[in-house]
C-alpha cells in the first residue's frame, strides 16, 4: 500500500492515512518513515481506530533521511530514529511535544527551547540481557533476545566492558548493567541473576574483567525484591532490589554540575553524560530563597545544587538505593525524607516553599499530587518529565489551578530514540 507520511508521532512511528477503499482516512502507523515521505507499507495489525504497518520500501525519501550507522537498527528495540539526520530528530520531537500539549488543552505555549549535545556515545549506563554467554537487547516490539555486536549510543567503555564480559563464564546471569562516569574513568558492574551468585564467583568474574578493563571499581549482584520488569527497555529504569553480593566499591563517584555524587548499584542517575549539567542548570537557574522541595529526588542530583541556594531544601525519595545516597549527601538544616511524594504532601502543616522541583517517573504526578501542588501556591514549580503524555495531563491540571507556563525546554537526553525529556517552569 502506497502512503504519504503526514507527521511523526510519539513512539517512533510516522502517521499516514489510507487513501482507498472502505477504510479511506483511517490512520496507519509506519515505523522508520519520515514526514513527507512516500512509502510502500504493509498492514501488520488492524485495530479499531488505526492500523500498524511495516515499512516495505521508501518510494520518495525525505531529504533528512540518512543511512543508520548501527548494524542492528530496525531489528533492535533500542533506537527508532537513526534513519533521520539529528536536526530532523529534534524537529520531530519538538512537533510531537507541541501537539501532545495542545491535545491535552495546554495552549499558548512559550517558545520550546531545544538543548542538545553529541548524539552518539552519550549513554553512561546500559542494561543488557544475557543468553548463552551472549549479551544483547530485546528485538523490536518483543521480548525475544537479540545478541548484539555494537551499541553506538553507549559510552565506548561500556561496550568494551560488555565485549570482555562475553569472554567470561556468565551462566545463571540474566541481565548485566554497566555504568560509567562522564569521563569514562570509572566503571560499575551490576548483575541480575536468576539464582544467587556466590561472593567468590562474583570476585573471580570482577577480577577477570578488571584485568582487561581497569576502570572497573565495583560489582554487585542485585536480586529484585519484586518483579520490576514492567518498565524494561525504558531509558530511565533503575534496578531496585537488594544487593546480594558485593565486590570492590559499593557506589560509583560521579562528578556533575560542580558536585560530587555517589551512585549505588540499582540507584537512579540521569543517563545522558553530556547533558546532565545542562539539566541541573535549567532546574536551578538563578533561583534562590528560603525553602525548596526536591520531590522524586533520586540520589540528589538537583538537591545538591539547590542546597547552597536555599536556606532549607527538603528532598523526598522512595527508592531504597537512591535514598541511601540522598541521605548521605543531605546535611542539616536540609533534610531527606523517605516517602512517596503523595505521602509527603498529605502531611499536615506544610509550609509553602518558594520552589518545588518534581522529576517523576514515566507515570507522571497523577491527579492527587497535581491537586495538592495546585492548592499549595508555591511561587515556582519546575517539572522535569520523561513522558510527554503524562506531563501534558499534569500540566493541564496545574494550569487549571492558577499556574502559568513560563518556560518550556526540550532537553534531548535520548538521541536516536523517540524518548522526549522536558524541563518546564510553572509560575504563579
Ligand atoms: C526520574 S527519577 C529522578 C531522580 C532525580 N531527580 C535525578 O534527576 O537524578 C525519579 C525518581 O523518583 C523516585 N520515585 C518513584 N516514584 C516515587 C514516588 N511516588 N514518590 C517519590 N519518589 C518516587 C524513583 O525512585 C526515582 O529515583
Amino acid at each position: 500500500m502506497k502512503l504519504r507520511i503526514e507527521k511523526a508521532i510519539y513512539g517512533g512511528n510516522g502517521l499516514a492515512r489510507m487513501t482507498e477503499g472502505e477504510q479511506a482516512g483511517k490512520a496507519v502507523f509506519v515505523p522508520f518513515a519520515l514526514p513527507g515521505e512516500v512509502v510502500d507499507a504493509g498492514v501488520r495489525a488492524s485495530k479499531k481506530g488505526f492500523s500498524e504497518a511495516e515499512l516495505l520500501s521508501v518510494l520518495e525519501p525525505a531529504p533528512e533521511r540518512v543511512v543508520a550507522p548501527c548494524r542492528h537498527f530496525g531489528v533492535c528495540g533500542g533506537c527508532q530514529y537513526q534513519h533521520a539526520a539529528y536536526e530532523a530528530q529534534l524537529a520531530m520531537k519538538r512537533g510531537i511535544l507541541r501537539e501532545t500539549l495542545e491535545r491535552a488543552g495546554v495552549r499558548q505555549l512559550p517558545e520550546i527551547t531545544v538543548h542538545s549535545a553529541a548524539s552518539w556515545h552519550y549513554r553512561n549506563r546500559i542494561r543488557l540481557r544475557c543468553e548463552n554467554n551472549r549479551l544483547g537487547y530485546n528485538r523490536r516490539g518483543s521480548h525475544v533476545f537479540l545478541p548484539i555486536a555494537e551499541c553506538p549510543i553507549a559510552a565506548p567503555l561500556l561496550w568494551q566492558a560488555a565485549q570482555t564480559l562475553m569472554e567470561l563464564p556468565l551462566e545463571g546471569i540474566a541481565e548485566v548493567e554497566l555504568f560509567t562516569d562522564a569521563s569514562e574513568s570509572k566503571l560499575q558492574l551490576t548483575l541480575l541473576a536468576a539464582k544467587p551468585i556466590a561472593s567468590q564467583r562474583l570476585a573471580r568474574l570482577s577480577e577477570a574483567l578488571q584485568a582487561k578493563v581497569p576502570q572497573l571499581i565495583g560489582a554487585s549482584v542485585v536480586q529484585a525484591d519484586r518483579d520490576q520488569r514492567g518498565h524494561r527497555g525504558q531509558p530511565d529504569e533503575s534496578v531496585e532490589g537488594h544487593v546480594a553480593a558485593q565486590w570492590g566499591e559499593p557506589s560509583l563517584p560521579y562528578a556533575a554540575a560542580g558536585q560530587s555524587y555517589r551512585v549505588q548499584a540499582g540507584g537512579f542517575f540521569q543517563v545522558n553524560r553530556f547533558l546532565i549539567d545542562t539539566m541541573v542548570s535549567l532546574v536551578t537557574a538563578d533561583r534562590s530563597g528560603q525553602h525548596a522541595w526536591d520531590l522524586y529526588a533520586g540520589a540528589g542530583l538537583f538537591t545538591a545544587a539547590l542546597m547552597p541556594r536555599f536556606a532549607q531544601v527538603t528532598a523526598v525519595e522512595i527508592g531504597e538505593a537512591s535514598f541511601r545516597e540522598l541521605s548521605s549527601l543531605v546535611t542539616a538544616p536540609h533534610r531527606a525524607l523517605r516517602a512517596t511524594t503523595a505521602e509527603f504532601l498529605r502531611r499536615g502543616k506544610l509550609q509553602t516553599p518558594d520552589l518545588v522541583v518534581v522529576d517523576p517517573p514515566r507515570a507522571g504526578l497523577g491527579a492527587e499530587v497535581v491537586e495538592r501542588l495546585g492548592a499549595l501556591q508555591a511561587r515556582q514549580i519546575v517539572y522535569v518529565s520523561c513522558d510527554p503524555a503524562t506531563f501534558s495531563r499534569d500540566a493541564a491540571g496545574l494550569l487549571q489551578s492558577g499556574y502559568t507556563l513560563a518556560e518550556l525546554h526540550l532537553v534531548d537526553m535520548f538521541p536516536q530514540t523517540f524518548h522526549l525529556e522536558t524541563v518546564t517552569v510553572f509560575e504563579r
